[in-house]
């Protein structure tokens, strides 16, 4: 048949088919552009909560709910127990939202002994079923040990240099975040964690954690008063709080956010401990003590219970009816490269 059709006939028949899909292409590109613009860096929010129709859970009561706790704090944000979501409502929300999330998580020196046990954990209790990277910044990429990851799981290993002190390592944390976010994972990632690596995850921590702005209440000090809150105390130093005001004590360990609110906030700890460098003052815990400077005047947008980050050193009081992550027993005169606390 083709060979009845003279030959420059379907040159130019070809040629038309090339214009033709020349013209469509071009007339596409701003379709795929727009796509584009919805998933901007930054841009994703919590938004509308929907919920699609036949999901079965009990009933919300007005007056039943968690009565040994507070569950809300004085500027009207959640303060979330067990008991004060329906993890079943929670994410036939978030989980149509899809936002990817990154973990930041440090690995330096003998610390990365720890990185097995919390991400085998974290792959069975943390945001099961959410597309989640693991950014593991380290001084030794050879020692990340090979996990098994769930769908739309990945691991990011960004290499930093080793420290002689863990003063160095832990607000060095700020300074590395602060650089990775800037050159990599604000192109990656919508929601951010930091996190401790010396942990295990032993149950849930999922969407009930989102936030624009959320910080877990440190369990230490989740009973004391104002006063004894181990804040930094020296007006010399940035991170400065005085007797007579305080919220809470929010742990460093566990702290998340919207992308940019926690760029924000991982910027102005280091920007704050370079100051108090050249001033010659370290503050008295590090980042925390700068963390919890920020929050007592830009307020979080959800506070977490010590359901988030308890201890294995102390035993569980009753209103803790369930610890989702635990830090370690740890030797700290073996583990860090200066010795103890
Ligand atoms: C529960 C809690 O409130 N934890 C905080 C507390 O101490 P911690 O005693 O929990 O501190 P830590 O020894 O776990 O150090 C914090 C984190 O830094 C990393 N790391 C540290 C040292 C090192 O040699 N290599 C290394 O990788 C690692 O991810 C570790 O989990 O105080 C620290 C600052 O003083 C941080 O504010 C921690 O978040
Ligand atoms: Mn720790």
């Amino acid at each position: 048949m083709l060979r009845s059709i003279p030959r420059n006939r379907i040159l130019v028949g070809l040629g038309c088919l090339l214009v033709f899909c020349g013209i469509l292409y071009i007339h596409h590109e701003p379709s795929i552009s727009s796509i584009c613009l919805c998933q901007d860096n930054g841009d994703w929010k919590i938004g509308e909560l929907k919920m699609q129709t036949g999901v079965k859970y009990a009933q919300p009561s007005r007056k039943i709910g968690r009565t040994d706790v507070n569950s809300v704090t004085n500027w009207n944000a959640p303060l979330v127990w067990e008991g004060t979501f329906d993890p079943v409502v929670i994410d036939a929300i978030y989980k149509r939202m899809d936002p990817r999330v990154a973990v930041v998580l440090f690995a330096v020196g003998k610390y990365t002994r720890f990185l097995k046990g919390f991400l085998e954990s974290a792959e069975k209790h943390f945001l099961v079923d959410f597309r989640v990277t693991y950014y593991i910044f380290t001084d030794n990429k050879g020692d990340v040990p090979p996990i098994e990851l769930g769908e739309g799981r990945n691991i990011s290993v960004i290499t930093v240099p080793s420290a002689k002190r863990w003063q160095e390592v832990v607000l060095g944390r700020m300074k590395w975040a602060t650089i990775a976010i800037d050159k990599q994972i604000r192109n990656e990632a919508d929601y951010l964690y930091m996190m401790d690596i010396d942990s295990v995850f032993h149950n849930r921590v999922g969407a009930e954690s989102f936030s624009q702005l959320s910080a877990v209440l440190h369990r230490g000090y989740m009973n004391n008063k104002r006063a004894d809150f181990p804040y930094e105390r020296r007006p010399k130093s940035k991170a400065f709080i005085p007797a007579d005001e305080g919220d809470y004590y929010y742990t460093a360990a566990v702290w998340c956010g919207y992308l940019e609110d926690m760029y924000k906030l991982v910027k102005y700890c280091y920007t704050q401990s370079e100051e108090d460098a050249k001033n010659n003052i370290e503050a008295v815990w590090q980042e925390e003590s700068h963390l919890n400077r920020y929050l007592l005047y830009n307020k979080p947008t959800k506070v977490l219970s010590a359901e988030y980050l308890w201890s294995d050193y102390d035993p569980i009081p009753a209103d803790v009816r369930v610890v989702r992550i635990s830090q370690l027993i740890k030797n700290y005169e073996e583990v860090r490269p200066n010795g103890g606390h």
